[in-house]
């Protein structure tokens, strides 16, 4: 469950009563998510998320995810509006942290996706892209390609969370640094499209939540975040064709890759794997013993890192 800070009720009641949402009936913590600290807030006037901003989000960037959830939906994309209070702000603060009350959307996020929801999820990722080629908005990416060796040194001594990780992790980022690409197609993407931040109906997408990494990147790492994390096998060990050819069959109903972004895809997947084994790693370490949550094991995206590797890693992005 991911509660870093508790929330008193009156501190709460002040805080809706900000807002035209009625009054409190209850407020749970969410079991899903390791981020930040979340609550589904029930009012008289309905349903809502309350989420209240913990280490990786900065306060100073809350302004441009609420730029970005209005930028998208005004281009029909399924996002949560940011609600604002009666004086129009979005932003607040609560036990000692910023937060936002934010639309409940519908929809269930999955863990075992379908190839036609994997296909819709594509899709999905497509049409937002599509959106955002114009956005005007832009963020430095702070868990980007120049940001891994410092996670990596922050985590500490990594055989300590698999044995032999610190060497293959050196010589990744070693690889890494002299081939990651500098000129390929870039706007603000969402870079951590996992299906648990995916709601769906069936087959049918209804939300698209968590924009809280939204950066400045190559729309194709964005790509290869939701390969990794939709075609893979728990385990992260094998990568299902089916559901790896339909996620890039929808995406490629709304964005046609250049030629030098196909080519690019295995070697950003090693990044976007890499770039997950050490967050997870580092959370491995750091989370506080006391931390409602469950920490994400590592280990899946080693196992994706070397897939991707592999010299066949190119197959692994055929849209069927
Ligand atoms: N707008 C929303 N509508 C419905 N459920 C949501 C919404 N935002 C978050 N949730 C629920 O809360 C969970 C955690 O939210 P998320 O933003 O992924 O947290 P974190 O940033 O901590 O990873 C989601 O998996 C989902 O179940
Ligand atoms: N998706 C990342 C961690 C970020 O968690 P999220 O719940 O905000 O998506 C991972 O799985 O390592």
């Amino acid at each position: 469950m991911a509660v870093y800070t508790h929330v008193e009720p009156d501190d709460l009641a002040a805080l809706v009563a900000k807002y035209d949402i009625g009054t409190v009936v209850s407020c749970k913590g969410i079991a899903e998510g390791v981020e930040n600290s979340n609550f589904l807030l029930e009012t008289t006037g309905g349903r809502f998320i309350l989420t209240l901003y913990e280490k990786r989000v900065s306060e100073g960037d809350l302004p441009f995810f609420v730029d970005l959830l209005n930028h998208l939906a005004s281009q029909s994309c399924p996002v949560p509006a940011m609600i604002r209070d009666r004086s129009g702000v979005a932003i607040q603060q609560i036990s000692g942290r910023a937060a936002c009350v934010i639309q409940f959307l519908p929809g269930i996020s999955l863990t075992q996706p379908t190839p036609a929801q994997c296909e819709a999820a594509g899709a999905a990722l497509g049409t937002m892209h599509r959106a955002l080629e114009a956005y005007a908005g832009a963020r430095a990416n702070s868990m980007g390609h120049d940001h891994w060796r410092g996670v990596a040194e922050a985590t500490g001594d990594l055989d300590v969370v698999l044995p032999g990780l610190q060497s293959i992790v050196d010589d990744e980022l070693a690889y890494l640094d002299t081939h990651w690409p500098t000129d390929l197609p870039a706007h603000v993407i969402h870079a951590d499209l996992f299906p648990d931040n995916v709601l769906m109906l069936g087959d049918r997408v209804t939300g698209l939540i968590d924009f809280y990494f939204a950066a400045s990147d190559f729309r194709a790492y964005d790509l290869v975040i939701t390969h990794a994390s939709w075609a893979f096998s728990a385990d992260g060990k094998h990568c299902d064709p089916a559901r790896a050819g339909a996620l890039m069959r929808g995406y490629a109903r709304e964005i046609t890759l250049s030629d030098a972004e196909v080519a690019a895809l295995p070697l950003l997947a090693r990044g976007a794997s890499l770039r997950f084994l050490l967050t997870r790693a580092h959370d491995w370490v750091h989370t506080p013993a006391d931390a409602l949550v469950t920490r994400k094991d590592p280990s899946p995206f080693l196992a994706r890192l070397q897939r991707y590797s592999a010299a066949d890693a190119a197959s692994l992005f055929a849209a069927r």
